[in-house]
């Protein structure tokens, strides 16, 4: 089902599909100017000049929809035209719980298009089944994609070009596959850190040094196959899909060939800059040479939409409704005494995780707002008992939600520190806002990126691989008293030169200009 939500080159109102969900406020005058630029991309000469039509297919979670959303915001302030495809699961809570689509409205070449993710409404795309994801779209979506691809005609259509260039997520080879039959130009997007990136893409010199699997013992040791991180990243440190006893497990297997099938993109972006992982994307240019760094995306496009005097500069993808009252409670705290727990979309605790968790905070004698996911405690049957000293902890300093409007949360000014699961996009996030985090990875690329946080940016403390109530007092404390000045102090640093990396003449800045630029070469 296509979602068409546009405006004709002469400025009437067209609407194609389905009806439209919510429509919200927009501003008319920025709409008005986006329409100005296509008009005038439609009047060039002898019609010729319609722009590069770009297919952005993110793998179908909110870590990776967020990102990629953000990206097909920069490319539509450049007058690119855009298909987005966002999984039917994903579309629903979108147009639930967002204003994306009237947002989308004001740029005419942007489309939404809808497919599916493979797996039955009812599956949690959580905790350790979010991996389902990953054989869902290969098996599924991409024979679906292929058809849907074949059918439209590339959609193309009499005010757009056929599709001139796929971006795809780096883990949807099957986007690949489809991009080298056809002939059209291709891009990856992996939206993790660099660091995880590259640490993936030495699988197979992991494997072939014996460093994988990571055996039960020796979680300390250092690992050595990982070029530029030798030294400090131990086996605990991996990405969490080298975490197998047996080498044949299946998910390090489908990691180790998503990763490596990258280098046969004309391209790739990175959601990163070089002050925060220049070294590293230096590996990766030996593979990759032609790399885009344009990170942070979410900083990226605050500064692009503040330049056109566009007020309106958080996108928000959340999947979940997101809960503004924390923000009214924050408005009544001291400056830099809350800390932010927050552990991303997909994490999942045990009820006894979250009961040291909970003692954890309140112990800490530290304000606290914490995100609950509604569908984040495993086990739960709802008739266990809240001890009643976290339920007066809890009254005295805390508050909780079920979905935080998170970018606006980490840069208010009460909030002075973020437990984090490290999850690449909430990384940046504390980054830009400059608060240091407390790091709980969980799976996947938090692993490394908790390291990064702690032993190479130093900007945060790691406690992975524990959960007791107190070792996260003692964390807590350390966080927000006992090291607050010194970690701050390093953390705004941080936040001024990833700032400087999104405005004009940053490297960003200008990376984002030389992808906007290839990707009008690419026109076939
Ligand atoms: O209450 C909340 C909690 C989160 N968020 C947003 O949700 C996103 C969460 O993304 P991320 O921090 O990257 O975590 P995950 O949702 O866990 O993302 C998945 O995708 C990321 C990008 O590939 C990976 O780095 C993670 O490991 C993977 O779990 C961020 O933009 C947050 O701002 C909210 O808006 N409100
Ligand atoms: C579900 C996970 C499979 C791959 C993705 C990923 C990556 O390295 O690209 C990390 O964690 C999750 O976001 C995804």
């Amino acid at each position: 089902m296509a979602f068409h939500y546009r405006k004709s080159p002469i400025g009437q109102t067209r609407h194609i599909g389905m009806k439209r969900a919510r429509l919200c406020r927009i501003d008319r005058g920025l709409s008005e100017i986006y329409n100005d630029i296509r008009l005038k991309q439609l009047m060039g000469s002898q019609g010729a000049t319609l722009p590069p039509h770009v297919l952005i297919f993110p793998l179908p979670i909110q870590g990776h929809v967020n990102s990629m959303l953000k990206l097909a915001e920069l490319l539509c302030l450049s007058g690119l035209d855009i298909t987005f495809i966002v999984s039917e699961f994903g579309h629903r809570r979108l147009l639930k719980h967002t204003t994306v689509v009237s947002r989308f409205e004001r740029y005419p070449g942007f489309r939404f298009q809808s497919i599916s993710d493979g797996l039955p409404d009812d599956h949690p795309r959580a905790g350790e089944r979010v991996m389902d994801i990953l054989p869902a779209t290969k098996n599924i979506t991409g024979p679906l994609f292929k058809k849907m691809m074949v059918e439209k005609n590339l959609f193309a259509s009499d005010t757009r070009r056929p599709i001139t260039c796929i971006i795809a997520d780096g883990v949807l080879s099957f986007c690949g596959d489809f991009a080298e039959e056809k002939g059209i130009p291709l891009i990856y997007f992996r939206t993790v850190s660099a660091c995880s990136f590259w640490a993936c893409f030495r699988m197979p010199e992991l494997i072939e040094a014996g460093e994988i699997p990571v055996k039960g013992s020796g979680m300390d040791q250092i690992v050595t196959s990982v070029p530029g991180m030798e030294g400090f990243l131990r086996y605990r440190d991996l990405p969490g899909f080298c975490r197998v006893n047996d080498i044949n497990e299946p998910k390090l297997h489908i990691l180790k060939s998503e990763t490596r099938q990258t280098t046969r993109a004309q391209a790739a972006i990175a959601n990163t800059f070089e002050d925060l992982e220049g070294p590293i994307v230096s590996q990766i240019r030996k593979h990759i040479p032609r790399i885009f760094t344009i990170g942070p995306s979410h900083a990226h496009l605050k500064s692009r939409l503040a330049e056109k005097k566009d007020e309106n500069s958080i996108l928000s993808g959340s999947f979940w409704a997101e809960d503004r009252s924390c923000l009214d409670w924050l408005n009544a705290q001291p400056p830099k005494s809350v800390i932010y727990v927050s552990f991303g979309s997909i994490t999942v605790v045990s009820r006894e995780q979250l009961l040291e968790f909970w003692h954890g905070l309140v112990n800490s004698g530290q304000r606290f707002l914490w995100v609950m996911r509604p569908d984040s405690i495993v086990g739960e049957d709802g008739k266990n008992q809240i001890p009643i000293e976290l339920e007066e902890g809890t009254k005295a300093r805390g508050y909780m939600v079920g979905w935080a409007p998170q970018e606006e949360v980490l840069n208010h000014e009460a909030v002075g520190g973020f437990l984090t699961h490290s999850g690449w996009n909430s990384t940046l996030e504390s980054i830009v806002a400059g608060v240091p985090m407390i790091c709980w990875p969980y799976f996947a690329d938090q692993m490394i990126n908790s390291r990064f946080v702690s032993e190479v940016w130093k900007i945060g403390l790691d406690m992975k691989d524990t959960c007791e109530r107190k070792i996260i007092e003692k964390v807590v404390r350390e966080l927000m008293e006992e090291r607050k000045e010194e970690f701050l102090e390093r953390a705004e640093n941080m936040a001024k030169l990833a700032r400087k990396a999104v405005s004009k003449g940053g490297s960003s800045y200008s990376n984002l200009e030389a992808l906007i630029d290839y990707i009008k070469t690419m026109i076939i």
